[in-house]
């Protein structure tokens, strides 16, 4: 091993993090990419908004490269089944087949959660099954697919769907929970067909993240109405009181491609 690849223990890898404009997303990009991976990254805005500042795939991509990281802008709409197969076919033929690290990130729901806050699912639109669980779930299925197709040929290979806490109990709204659920289930029953092909396929749970979107959603209205829970402003406040950084769960993701071996010697000794 030479001394670059130590210290950039990820140096030759390929990685698809998908709406990686902002957020998560974001941070998780960021984070592969000092590790060394050549980063692609997703999502619909191509240049810089005024309303977003640092929110488009060129602010991101300069972000990286100017902290000497490797990153491949994709304008990708991961509502349409067309554009996530062009990703897809281009990095295969980009990277000649070579994909180690898929990401599945995108998700279009964050804006209906709080606009539907307090409502029981029997007021919300009925259309906000497909708002939560088109992109953050159904297109989660379609990149996995593409992505093993890379992954088993190979013999290897890591895809992570970022889910939340959300699956294991109720949280905020139904569609949410729902959605988050399936995206653990999918994970672990293609870790099972995956298994014999040295592919490796985990749901994460990050905790509360300060992202560009939660800091404006702190600052909303989160009175209690209604007949559901909803989030109140107290439960923001206490949610948020020790809120992770975006780029925390990258660097879990960065350690878990470097080595399985390595994260089980941090944890029994932490
Ligand atoms: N923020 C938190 O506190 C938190 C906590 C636990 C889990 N999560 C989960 O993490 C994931 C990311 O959350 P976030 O807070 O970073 O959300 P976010 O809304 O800030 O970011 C989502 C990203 O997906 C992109 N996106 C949305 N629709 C898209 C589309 N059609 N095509 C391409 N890209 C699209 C957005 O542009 C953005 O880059 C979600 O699954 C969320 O549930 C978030």
């Amino acid at each position: 091993m030479t001394e670059k690849s130590m210290a950039k223990p990820l140096t030759g890898k390929v990685a698809i993090v998908t709406g990686a404009t902002r957020g998560i997303g974001k941070g998780i990009a960021l984070q592969l990419a000092k590790a060394g991976a050549v980063v692609y990254i997703t999502g619909r805005t191509l240049k810089p908004r005024p309303d977003f500042p640092g929110c488009s795939l060129e602010e991101v991509s300069k972000e990286i490269s100017e902290n000497s990281g490797q990153c491949i802008p994709i304008q990708c709409d991961h509502s349409k089944d067309e554009d996530i197969k062009a990703l897809f076919d281009r990095v295969k033929e980009e990277q000649k087949g070579k994909l180690d690290i898929l990401v599945n990130n995108a998700y279009s729901g964050a804006k209906a959660i709080t606009d539907n806050n307090g409502k029981p699912f029997w007021e919300q639109p009925t259309t906000i099954w497909d708002e939560m669980n088109n992109v953050g779930l159904r297109n989660h299925y379609i990149c996995s697919v593409y992505a093993s197709q890379m992954m088993v040929p190979r013999k290897q290979g890591l895809i992570v769907n970022i889910s939340s806490l959300g699956g294991l109990a109720y949280m905020m709204n139904v569609s949410y929970g729902v959605g988050k659920e399936a995206c653990d289930r999918m994970a672990a029953d293609c870790a099972i067909e995956l298994k014999k092909h040295n592919v490796a396929f985990l749901s994460i749970w990050p905790g509360a993240v300060l992202t560009e979107f939660t800091e404006q959603m702190m600052e909303g209205d989160h009175s209690d109405k209604g007949d559901s829970p909803g989030v109140s402003k107290e439960m923001v406040a206490r949610l948020f009181a020790n809120a992770e950084s975006p780029q925390y769960v990258g660097m879990c993701i960065a350690k878990l491609a470097a080595g399985m071996s390595e994260i089980r010697f941090e944890v029994a000794f932490s």
